[in-house]
């Protein structure tokens, strides 16, 4: 046997990712790529794509810094290269501010971005409305680039692409040895999760090239987000609900909370509207278990349900999922690593 035959389900930044690390890392396996959309036509592709994430319930925190310390340290070193514009991928500096005074003042990323500290007094003075605010330096990744980027460094590496839909993996068995789940939300039906379910997005693509910082503020459903050839205004955070389409209602909304957090925003024009779903779940899934597939007991390892913190986390968790394929290899007395 000269090589294992491995699958990566999804196209997102998960999966991409994921076939990035498993095809340079394991030159001796066969790496295919495969998915129903790629880019522009993932979730991925509309995330505003900061690095910015809220903890899991149940992940222990060092695993969650990890996924963030790799992701961001992987982000950072391309902002830094001349890499950058064609990835899409720069520095960002902003304020997250807060109406009230939160219990936990610094996240647990705080000290794996840049120069993270509270908001002075002064800063606060243009947000009457916010009692507290916190200033640092992120990366922002353009997914609308960065995928592509990723795509052309997965073949590069030897990577295979082909683009369709798979119904269950059981019509993967006869032609892989080893199956890399990252289908998001197509998860879903793909493997029967029920614990999958939908947070509908709605965000607004402006033209502000005047605005330089983000303000976010701590609820979570207000943003601004200047990226490289539009300013990202958002959200919403609707959960299970299907809706692809823009909702004016939302849009409406967006327009009149941005504009208060930054009055500017009443002159930006409309390059855009986007709704996405995100791929939520209580905790993402990052583990392997064993699928009895045409009489044979195929190795699946899953990466999935990052919910808002894909674009943020999925270097990280695409590392640990090389790091269960590697396991799986090791169980397979055949195989050449
Ligand atoms: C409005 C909005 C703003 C966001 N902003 C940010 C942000 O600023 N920072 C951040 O970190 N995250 C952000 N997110 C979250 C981020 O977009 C997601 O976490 C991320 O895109 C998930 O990536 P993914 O690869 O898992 O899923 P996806 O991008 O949805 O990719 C899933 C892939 O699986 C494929 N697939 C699914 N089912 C099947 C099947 N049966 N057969 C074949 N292929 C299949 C799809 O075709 C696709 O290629 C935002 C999300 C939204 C909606
Ligand atoms: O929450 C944010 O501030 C970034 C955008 C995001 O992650 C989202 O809308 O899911």
């Amino acid at each position: 046997m000269t090589g294992v035959r491995v699958v990566v389900v999804g196209a997102g930044v998960v999966g991409l990712s994921t076939a990035v690390c498993i095809a340079e890392s394991l030159p001796l396996c066969s790496v295919t790529l495969l998915a129903e959309t790629f880019s522009p036509d993932t979730t991925s592709d509309g995330a505003a794509g900061i690095a910015f994430a809220a903890p899991f319930p149940d992940i222990p925190l060092e695993r969650q810094r990890r996924w963030f310390k790799d992701s961001f340290d992987h982000l950072l070193a391309i902002a830094q290269s001349q890499h950058s514009p064609d990835a899409g991928v720069i520095l960002s500096s902003g304020w997250q501010i807060f109406k009230e005074v939160p219990a936990t003042k610094e996240p647990y990323w705080s000290d794996l971005v840049i120069g993270f500290r509270a908001m002075t007094d002064r800063e606060l003075k243009r947000f009457p409305d916010h009692k507290f605010g916190q200033a640092f330096t992120t990366v922002k990744c353009e997914c609308s680039s960065y995928l592509p980027w990723l795509e052309e460094r997965f073949r590069k590496a030897g990577g295979r692409v082909e683009q369709r839909r798979v119904s269950s993996l059981q019509a993967l068995g006869n032609s892989f040895d080893l199956i890399v789940n990252c289908s998001g939300l197509g998860s879903k039906a793909l493997v029967g999760d029920a614990g999958v379910y939908p947070v509908r997005g709605q965000v607004l693509k402006v033209e502000a090239p005047w605005l330089t910082h983000f303000i976010r503020d701590g609820d979570g459903k207000t943003y601004i987000y200047p990226g490289i050839h539009s300013v990202t205004i958002g959200g919403t955070r609707q959960e299970e609900d299907w809706r692809l389409h823009v909702d004016r209602g939302d849009t409406a909304n967006i327009r009149e909370r941005c504009g208060r957090l930054e009055p500017s925003l009443k002159k930006a024009k409309v390059l855009a509207e986007w709704v996405g779903l995100r791929p939520s779940r209580r905790n993402p899934r990052v583990e392997r278990e064993r699928v009895l597939l045409q009489g044979r007991s195929v190795p699946v390892v899953h990466n999935y349900g990052h919910g808002g913190w894909g674009v943020t986390i999925a270097w990280g968790t695409a590392l640990d999922a090389l790091g269960l394929v590697r396991q799986c290899l090791k169980e397979m007395p055949q195989a050449k690593l």
